[in-house]
């Protein structure tokens, strides 16, 4: 399989925090005395600066200062314990730091069970939990952290719950940033990516200035793929490439429909790729996409239904979803944020790939550069990737592709104040929709 390799910017943040003081929140009426042995909580790794980190003796408990804008520590979990301690098991990898913005959400209702229980990172990862809400979220972010507590998971080793990205955000080696505005009735889609954009450009100036310098990050948040570069553009220390859209959904979609097409069960569909935008002008490819390991074209003869029918199926499964639900798909989404960081983090099954939204610049499509665009990658397991270079591309897909492209070159025009690139212009092309609101 050929891939083509991105230019990675160098990570320039060093330096670890020489200590991090633990607090009991004095205030949180779930506190409750356990007999484990309350100590500091442990560091979280840079993964890719090469700092030295020391072990540290344990420092005293402290009760959380009320003035203090720190995210708190949630119940059980300030009674956090040091992993290097005698019940560390010998097996399990250091403590890795998720941060969940929108974490009161639907979406973030399922994908908190998953990244708790080992069904993400794998059996052997604890993790730490860090979970960004507002003002007005914040009780149920608590109920959220209640249920985490009451889930008694092995791996979850501390959840904090904060309204500050900057404090939220801190040493954290993934960002699942989930939280944003819906779109209301009336609203303009100009009006929605400014709005969002400026939550976007916020915290991806927050991820600059405290995240690990080598975190991934995940926008799920729609307009997800120009939020995303609102967020990689305002966090220059970051490579680009740690920047991802999530489309794994609409990947999920697509082998769904093709393995209903072709009466197979959908493990038998395999090469899936979206391009371009999670809105309506996104294409699922048929053309490169296998079953059974064969060319979609020579299994589903019916080359209409799948220039028509199919394309448009996927395109619009979120909106089918909502008129029957009465809300936007929360548990699938889930499990394809679940699936995007498996994938990254397990190697690639050899000769199928992913799809993901990353940033363009340099390409082996032709694509405009500068964008968030969804493509075909591969990944060794390391948390990084590659793209895959042999795909073929007919009329149909060019053409297609073309128009998802122009519109995400629009939606950057509209958004150009977000992102250092002077006065917006907001000329797109038409009113194009997210998968949910057709
Ligand atoms: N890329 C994809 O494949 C998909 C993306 N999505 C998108 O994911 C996002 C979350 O969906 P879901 O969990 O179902 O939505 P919910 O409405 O359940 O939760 C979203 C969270 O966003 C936060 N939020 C709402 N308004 C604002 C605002 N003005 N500013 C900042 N944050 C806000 C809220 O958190 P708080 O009050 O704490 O700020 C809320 O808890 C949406 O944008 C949705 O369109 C959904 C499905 C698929
Ligand atoms: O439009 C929405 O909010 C939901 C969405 O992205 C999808 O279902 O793919």
């Amino acid at each position: 399989m050929a891939v083509a390799e991105l230019t990675t910017p160098t990570c320039t943040k060093q330096g670890l925090r020489s200590s991090e003081v633990f607090y009991l929140s004095a205030g949180t009426p779930s506190f409750r005395r356990l007999s484990f042995r309350p100590l500091r909580r442990t560091h979280s790794s840079r993964i890719s600066c090469s700092v030295n980190q020391t072990a540290q003796a344990p420092v005293a408990v402290q009760t959380k200062d009320p003035k203090s804008n720190k995210p708190e520590c949630f119940g059980v979990f300030c009674l956090t314990y040091d992993l290097k301690a005698e019940e560390e098991t010998k097996s399990w990898k250091k403590l890795i730091n998720v941060a969940v913005s929108g974490a009161a959400g639907m979406i973030s209702n399922h994908l908190l069970f998953k990244l708790a229980s080992g069904q993400v990172f794998g059996p052997d990862q604890p993790v730490a939990l860090k979970l960004l809400g507002s003002e007005r979220s914040f009780q149920a972010l608590e109920g959220v952290a209640m249920e985490l507590e009451d889930s008694l998971f092995p791996l979850l080793r501390e959840v904090q719950i904060g309204i500050d990205p900057y404090e939220v955000f801190q040493d954290v080696e993934w960002a699942l940033l989930i939280g944003a505005k819906p779109r209301g009735p009336g609203m303009e889609r100009a009006e929605l990516l400014d709005v969002n954009g400026q939550i976007f450009a916020e915290q991806g100036k927050a991820l600059n200035a405290v995240a690990s310098c080598n975190v991934k990050v995940i926008v799920v948040g729609n307009p997800c793929n120009t939020n995303a570069l609102i967020c990689l553009k305002n966090a220059p220390n970051i490579p680009a490439k740690n920047f991802h859209a999530l489309t794994r959904l609409d990947e999920n979609r697509a082998k769904c429909q093709l393995a209903l097409k072709a009466g197979v069960f959908y493990d038998k569909v395999s090469n899936a790729t979206i391009w371009g935008n999670h809105s309506t002008t996104q294409v699922p490819d048929f053309l490169n996409a296998r079953i059974n390991g064969l060319p979609v074209k020579e299994v589903i003869t019916d080359h209409k239904w799948l220039e028509e029918e199919f394309t448009d199926k996927v395109q619009k499964r979120g909106g089918v979803l909502i008129k029957k639900w009465g809300r936007s798909s929360a548990a699938s989404t889930a499990v394809s944020i679940a699936d995007a960081i498996k994938s990254l983090v397990t190697p690639t099954p050899e000769g199928d790939w992913f799809s993901s939204g990353v940033y363009t610049d340099g390409n082996p499509y032709g694509i405009a550069e500068g964008i968030v665009f969804s493509v075909p990658c591969r990944s060794k397991g390391d948390g990084d990737y590659e793209l895959v270079k042999d795909v073929i591309f007919d009329d149909y897909l060019l053409k297609r592709i073309t128009k998802t492209e122009a519109e995400l070159l629009a939606e950057r025009r509209c958004v150009a104040h977000l992102i250092g690139g002077g006065v917006a212009f907001c000329d797109l092309p038409e009113d194009t929709m997210l998968p949910g609101e057709m």
